[in-house]
């Protein structure tokens, strides 16, 4: 018994997202909130021919007198596992950074809902600037005694989505986009997406010249670029993001029923497993509290924090560019339940 919920369910991630956890046959019971339409996209999910009971949340009207959200409160009741891709998307011309003072509110009353309605469930932040969102969960979390960091997880595998099937581009071969993976380290966002393609199970072929990699590299870094741009201020990746956040989702579920030995990268507070915590922080020579590595699941969510491995100069000098962004946007989402350091 699965109880998938999603957060900003009518839109266009939330449809598509909703609409592949409907046809996954472990999620028993779909629950959708947006602040429009959830009650319609519900009624349309729930006639397709698998097990999952759908249901649709809104808030309370808002002349009604009903607080707290009832609506919200219903939809988070019960639930394993939430999504959040609620909050506004990028238009050409704006950084994720930009999104920061709509989706930041937008994140912290959500992940408020959270901490009092379902404290136990994994929660999994897509909405941007996800270098930010996380540590805003994780902080309204900390205020109400109720912060797990196994169980919180930034989405960042659009990226190693993108990853695979970039590198796939490079080695001519589309077909073996499905097959390869390629470890995406750092944040969600410009510099700080990091692919270590010297770990690709694929590997690019020897001698590859210096400016096909970069490309490659740059290509990966700015693949949500691409798509604001062509999107023409229509908004920015929605199917795909849907496709990688359901791939994420289908892992941590396959974790709760007890498959072992599940590896993925997810942005996640460094306390989730004390040790390897430690050893990234050592290996990044910087004290901070979020990175994106590679993550072993397990039932409880973070088994353990795989860390970098191996990796060459050039990725070393990539991991070092990010850090100053990273540490300040992680400083910024922080800030913003805890009010500025000292
Ligand atoms: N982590 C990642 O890799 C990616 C993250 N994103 C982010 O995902 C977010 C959503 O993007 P789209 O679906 O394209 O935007 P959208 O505008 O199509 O949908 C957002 C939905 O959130 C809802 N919403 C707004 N405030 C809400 C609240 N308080 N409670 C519940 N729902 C609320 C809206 O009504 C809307 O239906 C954006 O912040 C975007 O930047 C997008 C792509 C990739
Ligand atoms: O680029 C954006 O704003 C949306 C996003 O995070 C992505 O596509 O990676």
């Amino acid at each position: 018994m699965v109880k998938a919920v999603v957060l900003g369910a009518a839109g266009g991630i939330g449809q598509p997202l909703s609409l592949l956890l409907k046809i996954n046959p472990d999620v028993t019971e779909l629950s959708l909130y947006d602040i429009v339409n959830a009650p319609g996209v519900a009624v349309d999910l729930s006639h397709i021919a698998t097990p999952a009971k759908v249901e649709g949340f809104l808030p309370p009207p808002k002349d009604s007198q009903t607080t707290p959200n009832e609506g919200l409160r219903k939809a988070l009741a019960g639930a394993d596992l939430i999504v959040i891709p609620a909050g506004v998307p990028r238009k050409p011309g704006m950084t994720r950074d930009d999104l920061f003072k709509i989706n930041a509110g937008i994140v912290r009353d959500l992940a408020t809902a959270i901490a009092t309605t379902a404290p136990k469930a994994f929660v999994l932040v897509i909405s941007n600037p996800v270098n930010s969102t996380v540590p805003i969960v994780a902080e309204v979390f900390k205020n109400h005694n109720v912060f797990d960091p196994k169980r919180l997880f930034g989405v960042t595998t659009l990226d190693v989505v993108r990853a695979s099937t970039f590198v796939a581009e490079v080695l001519g071969d589309r077909s073996l986009s499905s097959s390869i993976t390629v470890p995406v380290v750092g944040g969600h966002s410009g510099v700080t997406i990091v692919p270590l393609l010297s770990q690709s199970s694929h590997r690019l072929p020897e001698g590859l010249d210096t400016s096909t990699v970069d490309s490659l590299v740059n290509r990966i870094q700015s693949g949500g670029d691409e798509v604001v741009k062509a999107k023409d201020g229509a908004g920015s990746a929605t199917l795909s993001m849907a496709y990688a956040g359901a791939e994420f989702a289908v892992k941590i579920i396959r974790a709760i029923k007890g498959e072992r030995g599940i590896i993925v990268p997810s942005y996640v507070n460094l306390a989730a497993d004390q040790e390897g915590g430690a050893a990234l922080r050592k290996d990044l020579g910087k004290d901070l509290d979020y990175f994106s590595s590679p993550v072993e699941l397990g039932p409880n969510g973070v088994e353990s924090i795989k860390g970098l491995g191996t990796i060459t100069p050039s990725e070393r000098a990539l991991v070092n560019a990010a850090l100053p962004d990273l540490i300040s946007n992680i400083d910024k989402g922080v800030s913003f339940i805890q009010g500025p350091k000292l």
